[in-house]
Formats: C-alpha cells, sequence, structure tokens
C-alpha cells in the first residue's frame, strides 16, 4: 500500500485523474489485458499502475532482484498496459537469449525509440526487421569490428596519455580530482574523434550539452506505460525529448554538411572516421546515418568510464587485490616504460579483475528491453506475444546458487577458470548475449583494461586525507549507464621514475 501511495502521491492531481480515467475506461470496455494461460508468478498488482512501482523506486534492479528472491527466476509484472517478464537467472538468460532468442530479439516501440531514432531507424531501437539486420551488419563488420578497434589504437593512447597529463597537473599541485568527471571527457572525446573527427570544438560542446540533458530526463518514460499520459504529455517529458532531438538532429545536419563539402573539395582524408564509413553506403538514409553515430554516443559514451570508476572503486577498497595487481603490471611491465595495449593479453590478472568488476557492476543493470515477436512457453509458462522482457543482469552475476560469497570483490575467481564475461556462458552477462549482445564489448574491454592498467601502474591513487578504504561507498546512481553516486576524489601522482615520463607525452610541466 505504501508503495502504491507514494507513486500516487508523486504524481500531479491531472495525472492522478488521468489515470483514473483511464482505468474506468479499461474497465468499461472490458479490455483485456492479460490474455487466458498460466503467467509466470509475481506480487500483487495495483488497479491501473499495476506493479509500476517497482520501475518507479530509485534503483529498479535492486527491487527486481528482491521480487526474484521472493518470486523465483521469472516473474510476471503488469507495467501499467504492458505486459512484462523479468528474468534474474543464467538459466532463464539462456531461454530468452539462446534458445528463444529467434522470438525474444526484437525492441518493443516506444518514446525514445520513436522520438529520438526516428522510429527505431537505429540498432539500438530497432525492432527484428531488415533494419535491424543491417544496421547490426554494419555495427559488427565494420564500425565496432576488431579491425576498426584496433585501427584506432593510436588515438586510445593519446587519449589516455592527455587523462593522466591532467591528473598528474593536479596531483602535483596537491589538487584532487573527481575521477568520473575525467575519465568523462576522456570517452566523450573518444566517441567524438572516431564518429567524426572533432574535439574541442563548439559543435562538440553543443554535442556534449545535448546529451548531459538526454542523459538527466531519463530513459524510463512513464508516459510510455500509460497511453493516456502520453496523449495529454502533463509532465512536460515528450517535449523534452523532441526538443533535445532536433537540437540533435540540427547539430548532426550541420557536421554532415560540412563533411559533404570537405570530401568533394578534396579527398585527403587521412584516417576513415565512422562518418566517412556510413556516407560512403548507398543503402542507408542520412536520418538513419544521424541515429546509428546517437547509438554509439549514448551506448558508450557512459558505459566505459562508469566501469572504470567502479572497478577503481574496488581496487581501493581492496588493497591486497591493489597489491596484486600493481605487483602483475611491476613484474610484466617493469618500471621503466609505460604500459602498451600489445601488453593487455599477458596481464592475466588485470583481465580478472575487469571481469571482476562487471560481473559486480554491470552498468547496463538490466539492459535494453526485448519483446516476444509471438507467444510461446518458457519453464512451462504461458508469454504472450508483445511481451517486454527485461534480464535482471545485475541479479545474475550476484546470484548465491552459481557464485560462491557472490558479494565479495574477489578477481582470483576468474584465474583459471572457464567463464568470461563475452557471453558464451550465462553465469555472467555484462554484455549480454544472442542477436542483440552489446556490438561495443570489444572496445569497451580493451578502453576499460587499458585506461586502468596505465592509471594503477604509471600513478598511486590516494583518497582525500582522513579517508581510509573503509570510507568508501558502492552507492549506485540509476541511469541508462548505473554509475557510482558519490563522486570518487582522487590525488593522482607519479608513481615511476621520472625518466618514464619524461620520454613519453606524459612529460608534466614543472616537475
Ligand atoms: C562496459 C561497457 C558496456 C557494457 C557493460 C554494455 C552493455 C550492453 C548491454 C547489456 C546491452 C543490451 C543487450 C541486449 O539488449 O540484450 C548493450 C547493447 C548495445 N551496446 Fe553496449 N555496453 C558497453 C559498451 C558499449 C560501447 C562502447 C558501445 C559502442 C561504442 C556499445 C554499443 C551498444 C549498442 C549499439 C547496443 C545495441 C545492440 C542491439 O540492439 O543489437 N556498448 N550493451
Amino acid at each position: 500500500m505504501e508503495g502504491f501511495i507514494t507513486v500516487l502521491t508523486s504524481w500531479s492531481e491531472e495525472t492522478v485523474a488521468a489515470l483514473v480515467l483511464l482505468y474506468i475506461l479499461l474497465k468499461a470496455f472490458k479490455t483485456v489485458i492479460h490474455t487466458a494461460g498460466r503467467r509466470p508468478p509475481g506480487p500483487p498488482a495495483w488497479p491501473v499502475i499495476g506493479h509500476y512501482q517497482y520501475l518507479k523506486s530509485g534503483l529498479p534492479h535492486h527491487s527486481l532482484t528482491k521480487i526474484a528472491e521472493q518470486y523465483g527466476p521469472i516473474v510476471w509484472l503488469q507495467l501499467g498496459a504492458v505486459g512484462a517478464v523479468i528474468v534474474s537467472s543464467s538459466d532463464m538468460a539462456r531461454e530468452i537469449l539462446k534458445t528463444q532468442d529467434h522470438i525474444f530479439a526484437s525492441r518493443p516501440a516506444g518514446i525514445i525509440g520513436d522520438t529520438l531514432f526516428a522510429k527505431g531507424q537505429d540498432l539500438l531501437f530497432s525492432p527484428l526487421n531488415d533494419n535491424f539486420r543491417l544496421a547490426r551488419k554494419i555495427f559488427t563488420t565494420e564500425l565496432l569490428s576488431q579491425q576498426r578497434v584496433d585501427s584506432f589504437k593510436g588515438l586510445r593512447r593519446e587519449l589516455v596519455l592527455k587523462t593522466m597529463r591532467t591528473a598528474l597537473e593536479e596531483g602535483h599541485a596537491n589538487r584532487y580530482l573527481n575521477l568520473s568527471d575525467l575519465l568523462h571527457d576522456q570517452s566523450m572525446s573518444l566517441s567524438t574523434r572516431m564518429l567524426y573527427r572533432m574535439d574541442g570544438h563548439a559543435q562538440n560542446k553543443e554535442l556534449i550539452e545535448i546529451i548531459r540533458d538526454l542523459s538527466s530526463t531519463g530513459f524510463l518514460v512513464k508516459e510510455e506505460y500509460f497511453p493516456l499520459l502520453k496523449l495529454l504529455d502533463l509532465s512536460g517529458q515528450l517535449k523534452k525529448l523532441k526538443k533535445l532531438s532536433e537540437r540533435y538532429f540540427d547539430l548532426m545536419d550541420s557536421i554532415i554538411d560540412n563533411r559533404l563539402k570537405e570530401t568533394t573539395k578534396s579527398k585527403s582524408n587521412t584516417e576513415e572516421d565512422f562518418l566517412d564509413v556510413l556516407l560512403a553506403k548507398s543503402n542507408i538514409s542520412r536520418v538513419q546515418i544521424k541515429v546509428l553515430l546517437l547509438d554509439i554516443i549514448l551506448a558508450g559514451g557512459e558505459t566505459i568510464p562508469d566501469t572504470i570508476v567502479w572497478a577503481m572503486t574496488e581496487l581501493l577498497r581492496h588493497p591486497n587485490v591493489m597489491e596484486r595487481l600493481q605487483n602483475e603490471l611491476d613484474d610484466v611491465i617493469g618500471k621503466e616504460r609505460l604500459v602498451e595495449e600489445s601488453d593487455l593479453k599477458k596481464l592475466e590478472y588485470l583481465q580478472a579483475v575487469v571481469k571482476e568488476t562487471l560481473r559486480l557492476h554491470p552498468v547496463g543493470v538490466l539492459g535494453v528491453p526485448h519483446v516476444s515477436i509471438e507467444a510461446t512457453k518458457v519453464a512451462g509458462y504461458d508469454i504472450p506475444a508483445s511481451t517486454r522482457v527485461m534480464v535482471n543482469f545485475y541479479a545474475i552475476g550476484r546470484d548465491p546458487k552459481v557464485w560462491e560469497n557472490p558479494l565479495k570483490f574477489d578477481p582470483s575467481r576468474f584465474l583459471n577458470s572457464p567463464i568470461d564475461v563475452k557471453g558464451q556462458q550465462f553465469e555472467v552477462l555484462p554484455f549480454s548475449s544472442g542477436r542483440r549482445k552489446c556490438p561495443g564489448m570489444h572496445l569497451a574491454l580493451v578502453s576499460v583494461s587499458y585506461t586502468l592498467a596505465q592509471l594503477i601502474h604509471a600513478c598511486t591513487v590516494s583518497l582525500p586525507e582522513g579517508f581510509t578504504h573503509l570510507d568508501l561507498d558502492l552507492e549506485e546512481k540509476f541511469g541508462m549507464s548505473v554509475a557510482k553516486k558519490n563522486p570518487l576524489n582522487l590525488l593522482i601522482q607519479k608513481r615511476l621514475p621520472s625518466d618514464v615520463y619524461g620520454r613519453t607525452e606524459l612529460n608534466v610541466s614543472g616537475q
């Protein structure tokens, strides 16, 4: 009852009136939300809102994990007018993402996909259709293929060293800095340089503002679950999203126009970026180009820095793990040079640290909703067509039936273990699996591992005075990427002999 009242009191009178009207209409016309059949279990539902309060809670992946503990690994929720299934175990995830991938690999139509992504003409929000097949092929074989990701190795090195230079300069002046801010700047530069070679340009600043506004608007739009609210748009959310979308489309139009002029004047581009690749294709429209680029900015921009911040937080909370990682780096790299990306495959403990971070902190905690394209059965339960499906990756990585001491940060569990995070095994699925598996996985793993290795090998990282590792919290902030809520302020200083920095771009002024 409390949850129901909290939800209602947080909405305006008009919203409540609209909901009541919707309820009366549904009753009057005997709208059948549940078709006959044996549904998965679930908690009792409230009239009108159903189980929507579980999504509305600050951290939905936590409330959904609690429901799974009570009702089992497959649960039915009525989210306003939308029927949904939440799965929270590796067996159920295998069923959805592998065995019945052909039925569950589509995306539901929704407000974000419609408004920002031109009715799902991108990849992230595309239903299972020809657009999906084309976009997926472009992402996996061209934009984010291993070869393309490797071609940006020099760019990643340049940006990581730039980040470290800023950090060391601040550290030299005894100033603490917010690690998340620093890494988000690095990640945005990486995205925009890969996308269209621009960094620090005025248009780039405009893009950063748009993305910031988009993230703060949030991706759980309640109007999506209550059609009448969508019609009325009392909260103004839809209008706001439309405005942001127009700003983004205008900005990209000017970038594309400039590029077209540039390439007709001279074809002397040295390094092919994503915009070049997409413009060279005759089978995609300008709108598709814009929404595909937005996918990369939104899906990649925050997930990488947020994961590095989680890894650093866990390392600082576990000094023994930090020491073991530093020892590995010193043994394999030595203290006379910096880490290079080509060293990563030799750094087994580093890889285990990254996997363990992704097990406990899979930043895409609930992934992106899937939808069933036809009626089917899962674990003996009837799942109607058009059911929204969410996989709780957060719960799966912490499942006590699978993981011993699941809440302990212990990278050694991944040493000499056949379990990886790449979606082949279902015990841990930070990148999901199947047709919708994250196509940015290779870029993400190499970027996270390389940045983390540089920071731990070349820097000493200290907490503010008076803080110990016991003071570090793991509070989360929900969003498209689940980030650490409280800032991680650090003093970052040199760890290696001075001449190592002097021989690289890390020659910090005044040191
Ligand atoms: C640590 C970093 C990352 C994590 C944990 C992550 C996780 C995920 C997850 C869970 C999904 C949903 C899969 C599903 O629907 O079943 C996803 C989809 C996606 N990710 Fe990532 N991701 C990361 C980084 C990236 C990066 C760097 C990019 C691009 C540069 C990217 C691009 C995408 C795209 C385009 C999709 C949609 C795929 C589709 O719908 O077919 N991701 N990611």
